[in-house]
């Protein structure tokens, strides 16, 4: 199987993802071939197996996403997505404290944006991820928190009562950031669940 990952690259932490995906998919032995790249153009979409909606300000990504024509591709992509804090603000169905954000509707869930407040705008935490045996270190930066999730939606990581890592058929959303560092587990278990769902 080859895959093809797109990086939204119109805001965010693009370069890092863009990394991120390289490094997993080159580890992952059975995948035959791979292509990682910048995306910002509604045709080339849906050229891609994963796309990834990388941290950053969500209000500004979202205004970029209409400017750049990529709502609908987006909403309607049969590719899975790799959501990660401001992209799991855009994969949200509601956002719970702005308008401002249009969601994508991508994931069931509803958000609520800057969850932790200030005086803990950047913070790590060990949280235990179902699917994976060792817990995750995971780098939260004005981080979102989903506080609601329909019944389609697997939840795999809260802090308290907040869900913090979700999955929804392809589509994995996340609060924190995991393509900051060494440990790609979660992109491994994104990648492999996208196979699984590649193949039947
Ligand atoms: N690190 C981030 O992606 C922060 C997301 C930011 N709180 C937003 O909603 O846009």
């Amino acid at each position: 199987m080859e895959i093809k990952a797109g990086v939204l690259a119109l805001q965010g932490d693009v370069s890092e993802h863009l990394d991120a995906f390289d490094r997993t998919l080159d580890s992952i032995k059975d995948i035959d071939g791979y292509e990682v790249f910048a995306l910002k153009r509604p045709e080339d979409v849906e050229s891609c197996q994963a796309i990834a909606i990388p941290g950053g300000e969500s209000t500004t990504i979202s205004r970029l996403i209409d400017r750049n024509n990529l709502r609908e591709p987006l909403k309607t992509f049969s590719g899975g997505i790799f959501a990660t804090c401001a992209g799991m603000v855009l994969s949200a169905s509601r956002i719970v404290d702005d308008d401002d954000v249009k969601p994508l509707s991508i994931m069931d869930i509803e958000v609520k944006r800057n969850a932790f407040g200030r005086q803990k705008d950047s913070f790590e935490s060990e949280i235990q991820i179902e699917g994976l045996s060792e817990p995750f270190r995971a780098v939260f930066i004005r981080a979102p928190v989903a506080v609601s999730a329909g019944p389609g939606v697997k939840v795999i990581g809260k802090i308290d009562d907040g869900i913090v890592a979700a999955m929804q058929g392809k589509n994995m959303a996340l609060a924190f950031h995991p393509e900051l560092g060494d440990d790609l587990r979660l992109h491994e278990l994104f990648i492999r669940n996208l196979a699984g769902h590649l193949r039947v």
